[in-house]
Parts: structure tokens; sequence; C-alpha cells
């Protein structure tokens, strides 16, 4: 499968205000396939933000560089959608404004904004809802805007920093299974950051466990677990040994987390 995206012994370092600086990455090494669905998983502050920062050109390595293809990435990236974890949709807007944002930077007209918004909303389940604001929607259904937004806006990689770690734990089920889907739809690459074990076991084709202080790649995990990804899943034995497998690489940092 073709590399779409590349961290080339990316380091990061950021100046303390007290000159006690934080080696957030070093010299960190990871190629993105084309198509795939890879998460990044760790411990608090192993870095997996940075690395996601760098990848939508936010953040700039202090030591390697970040390539789009052959490209070097060295300003905010538009071929690369950032999904937060906060909704930062504008409260101003309706959803179909919200969606159709991305749209309208790119010079779309007026009925290709209907067209577009309404074929993301129908994706992410928010048919009838182009008139809504924001804030007349639940946390889960302003994810959903947010994800239709991201798609409208057509971009190469999607980038998603835990964007389900506010929502409970059913709504988060459910938009997992809908991110599956429409990742397998539409066939764009999906780079995600969580520290749940099982979203990263459910939805990942692949599995980068960092280490923190400083922040490394402490396995690359293949997941061959079956598709579809239901609760089925959940229960076979295969599954309960790759989370035994993941949880012992991660456990140490939990525990020095916790201290
Ligand atoms: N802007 C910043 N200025 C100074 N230090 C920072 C900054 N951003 C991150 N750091 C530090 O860099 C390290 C890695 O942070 P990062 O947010 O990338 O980790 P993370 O794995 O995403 O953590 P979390 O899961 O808690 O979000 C941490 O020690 C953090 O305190």
């Amino acid at each position: 499968m073709a590399v779409i995206l590349s961290a080339r012994a990316v380091s990061k370092r950021y100046d303390g205000r007290r000159g006690d600086g934080v080696l957030a990455l070093d010299t960190v090494s990871l190629e993105v396939r084309q198509g795939e669905f890879l998460c990044l998983l760790g411990a608090s502050g192993c870095g997996k933000s940075t690395l996601l920062n760098m990848f939508a050109g936010f953040v700039a390595p202090t030591g390697g560089e970040i390539r789009l293809r052959e490209e070097r990435i060295e300003a905010i990236e538009p071929r690369c959608g950032m999904v937060f974890q906060s909704y930062a949709l504008f409260p101003w807007k309706t959803v179909r404004e919200n969606v159709g944002f991305g749209p309208k930077m790119r010079g779309c007209g007026r009925a290709e904004r209907r067209d577009i918004a309404e074929r993301f909303l129908a994706m992410v389940g928010l048919s009838g809802f182009a008139e809504h604001y924001p804030a007349e929607l639940s946390g889960g259904m302003q994810q959903r805007v947010t994800l239709a937004r991201c798609l409208a806006a057509d971009p190469e990689v999607m980038l998603m920093d835990e964007p389900f770690a506010a929502l409970d734990a059913m709504t988060r089920e459910v938009l997992q299974g809908e991110l599956m889907r429409i990742q397998r739809q539409s066939g764009k690459t999906v780079v995600f950051v969580t520290h749940n074990i099982d979203e990263a076991l459910v939805m990942a084709d692949r599995i980068v466990v960092m280490s923190p202080r400083p922040g490394r790649i402490a396995a690359l995990i293949d997941n061959d677990l079956p598709r579809p990804r239901d609760i089925e899943v959940q229960l076979l034995p295969a599954y309960a040994g790759l989370k035994r497998r993941v949880w012992s690489l991660v456990a140490g940092d939990l525990a020095a987390h916790a201290a």
C-alpha cells in the first residue's frame, strides 16, 4: 500500500518558561499508508497530539521532517483535515453553513454547497438538521456535524484527536461504528489519537503504541481482528489476546502517570 504521510526522525522539544524544556517526541519515524485506519495509542503525555498536530502542520518539528507524499509539510496543511475532541463548530452558523464552510473556502457556489452539505449530513445521519444551530444539538450530534464538516472539506487525510472522548459510552460506540463505515465507504486515510485500548482495537488497521518521556514509538501492531468489528468481535479469544498484548505495552506508562 502506498505511503501517504510520513514522519521522518521527527523530534519536538517544547521550551519551558523556566528553562525546563520537554522532549515531547524523540526521533520518531512512522509511515501512514493510503486508506488505512491508524490509531496512535498511549498514556497521557507520550506525544500523540504533538505528532498529530505536526501532520496537520500546526506544530513544526524541532528535528526531522513530515511529508505528505513527497512534499514536506511546513505550514498548515489543508489536505489534512482535523477533528478535535471539542466540537469546534461555528456557533453563529447553522449546521448547513458549518458543513459548507470548507466548500465555500474552495470557491463552491451556494447550490453546490447545499448539495455537499446535504450529502454529508445524510452520511452522518443528520438529514433534517441543516437549519439547526450547534447549541440546539446534543454532544454526539455536534460531533457528527464536525465529522460531516471534515468530510465536506474533502481532505486526503482525516486527523482525529480523541474525537469521541467527551461522549457517553453508548454514543461513543455508535459513532465509532459510523466512522468505521464512513471510512470504509470513502476510502479516506484516518489517523486517530486515543488512550482507550478498546477503541483502538475496534477501529484500527494498525496501532502505534507510544511511550512517554521522551515520546517514542514502543510498538507498531497489525490489527488483524475480523471486520465488521461489531460487539461480537470483543468476545473472541483473539481480541482478549491482542488486548493483553497492548495492555502490557502501556500498563507501565499508565501506572507511572497515575503515580
Ligand atoms: N505547547 C506546549 N508547550 C509546552 N509543553 C507542551 C506543549 N504541548 C505539549 N507539551 C508537552 O509535551 C508532552 C507531550 O504532550 P502531548 O499533548 O503531545 O501528549 P499526548 O500523548 O497527546 O497527551 P494527552 O493524551 O494527555 O493529550 C507533554 O509532556 C506535554 O506537557
